[in-house]
């Protein structure tokens, strides 16, 4: 008997700059090499993903796409009653959540990644209350979701990458601060602030790029980052901060660590999850802890501590 992993493959044709004849032949390429049993089956549209993960009785989904097919496969999986790992094979246009992972982005790579040398390791995620979406890299309410919206699907298959840049640039200059009420655990703050980001994954792993000190998805914890400057020069304060890694000392950035978060701002805020518009403010959310397996790099799990010890 085979005592290698059953594949659900779920594939978005749409995701991403490259086109789905490119991506498919490298995919069936890699399983067929390897002697996988498999399924390869092509998402419609929103809710498809989430399905297939949630209804499979596979040992290992491998997606195919970018960070919201990922992430519905992922929602899906949750809600499997079997603990399912999922794989990747970032096809996306940013690819955040590959990049944290320390997943390669290179196709073959991924594929050599996802389907023979990863290992599965248990991650936290957030989970947005009423709307019952989980999230792995963030929820975030302000400028983050701004630069979200502006960057829609034609930018992003015109600049790829470069369309979230464009728009990100764009939003800074239109940033406005809302009255915020801010509940994390028993305990309630008030103040001004235009971006709200309740993060999980924060870090692009190994790279230096970080949104805070210590973030990390296996802490059974959400990070919360608050950004409130007034003032263009208080932004550009911010960015020079975050850039050089001097996350602590400055009122225009603060953090807090919590299990539980709720966010209400006045005038509402625009909210993103995990780089998908999602409405407008208030929102509440929780962490699972260890609530997702995902395949990761060898690497990536030994540097973490995530490795059984020997
Ligand atoms: N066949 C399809 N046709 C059109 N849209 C689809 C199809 N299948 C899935 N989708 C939609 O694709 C979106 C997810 O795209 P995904 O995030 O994976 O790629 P992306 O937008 O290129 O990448 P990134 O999130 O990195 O910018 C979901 O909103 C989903 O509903």
């Amino acid at each position: 008997m085979s005592t290698l992993p059953r594949i659900l493959v779920i594939f978005n044709p749409t995701a991403g700059q490259d086109p789905a004849e490119k991506v498919r032949p490298a995919l069936v390429q890699a399983l067929d090499d390897g002697g996988f049993e498999y399924e390869i089956r092509e998402t419609q549209g929103e809710g498809d993903a989430r399905r297939w993960a949630r209804e499979t009785e596979c040992d290992r989904v491998l997606v195919s796409g970018g960070d919201g097919t990922i992430m519905e496969a992922m929602s899906g999986l949750i809600e499997n009653p079997r603990d399912v790992p999922l794989a990747q094979l970032p096809s996306g246009t940013a690819n955040l959540l590959a990049r944290a992972l320390a997943i390669p982005i290179d196709r073959e790579d991924a594929l050599q990644l996802a389907l023979h040398d990863g290992v599965a390791v248990s991650m936290d995620v957030g989970h947005l209350i009423d709307h019952d979406r989980y999230f792995a890299l963030m929820a975030g309410s302000g400028w983050d979701a701004d630069l979200i919206k502006a960057a829609d699907r034609e930018l992003k298959n015109r600049l790829g990458f470069f369309a979230y840049v464009i728009s990100g640039l764009k939003s800074l200059f239109s940033l406005t601060r809302s009255r915020i009420q801010l509940t994390v655990d028993d305990q309630t703050f008030r103040f001004r602030a235009h971006t709200v980001i309740a993060i999980n994954v924060g870090e692009i792993h190994g790279s230096g790029v970080a949104l805070g000190s210590n973030l990390s998805p296996h802490d059974g914890k959400l990070d919360l980052a608050i950004v409130s400057p007034n003032s263009l020069a208080g932004i550009l304060r911010v960015v020079f901060r975050l850039l050089t890694r001097r996350y602590d000392g400055a009122t225009e950035l603060r953090y807090f660590k919590a299990e539980r978060i709720r966010v209400e701002a006045h005038p509402p805020l625009n909210l993103e999850i995990d780089g998908e518009p999602i409405g407008t403010t208030p929102f509440e959310a929780h962490v699972v802890p260890g609530g997702t397996q995902l395949i990761v790099p060898r690497d990536y799990a030994q540097a973490k501590g995530l490795l059984p010890k020997a």
